[in-house]
């Protein structure tokens, strides 16, 4: 599965916005604060609109402004993980992990529950409220929601930045099964350096 990224946005006096192509693997996304990171992953996500280029991933073109193709977010099939967890805090962990697993079409689905929740070593957390989580705790759900539901890549916006050294570990060996093991392609906002180190198959500089 490969990313074909042209995004250009134009914000004021100056133009935000990425070129590139990679094939699959973990591209981190890096650059000064205020560079566009978060821009660009929303332009990907169709969550802001690009003036022009295109988003394709894999096979299929989510955005092309030449052709006029803007698949509605929604249908995008990505799954966005934030710096803060962002659960529903009115359901317990089992329910967050099937809110996209349960709107998913059985066809676009590749991993079933049980399978993420052992992937992730959920099992223990299952009937708990999201607030009575430590924040690696509600991250690793979190990336498990978005596993399942189904997505052709997943966008993470400094999924770590919230995490103390012990729990930053925890999630990172998380992410590279899920670049390893699963072979999801992975876009991935950091200002760390030694977590790109780690994590990178491919480096995007932004600014
Ligand atoms: N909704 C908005 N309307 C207008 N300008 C915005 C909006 N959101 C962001 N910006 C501006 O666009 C630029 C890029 O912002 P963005 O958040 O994408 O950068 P970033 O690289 O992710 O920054 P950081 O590392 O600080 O999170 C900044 O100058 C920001 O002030």
């Amino acid at each position: 599965m490969s990313f074909d990224i042209d995004v250009r946005l134009r914000r004021r006096d100056r133009d935000i916005g990425a070129r590139f192509r990679s094939d699959g693997g973990l591209t981190v996304v890096t650059g000064p604060s205020g560079a566009g990171k978060t821009s660009v992953l929303m332009m990907i996500a169709g969550l802001i609109h690009p003036d022009a280029g295109h988003v394709r991933i894999g096979e299929a073109t989510l955005f092309d402004k030449a052709a006029r193709v803007d698949v509605p977010p929604e249908r995008r099939r990505l799954g966005y993980v934030f710096q803060d967890a962002r659960l529903f805090p009115h359901r317990r962990v089992l329910a967050n992990l099937l809110y996209g697993y349960r709107l998913a079409a059985p066809g676009h689905r590749w991993m079933e529950p049980d399978q993420a929740i052992d992937f992730l070593g959920l099992g223990n957390l299952l009937d708990r409220w999201p607030r009575s989580l430590s924040g690696g705790e509600a991250q690793r759900v979190a990336i498990g929601r978005a596993l399942l539901s189904g997505p052709r890549a997943l966008l993470m916006d400094e999924p770590l930045g919230g995490l103390d050294p012990t729990r930053r570990d925890e999630v990172m060996r998380a992410i590279e099964r899920i670049r390893d093991e699963l072979r999801v392609p992975i876009l991935y906002v950091t200002h760390d350096r030694a977590e790109a180190t780690r994590l990178a198959t491919h480096t995007l500089t932004l600014g």
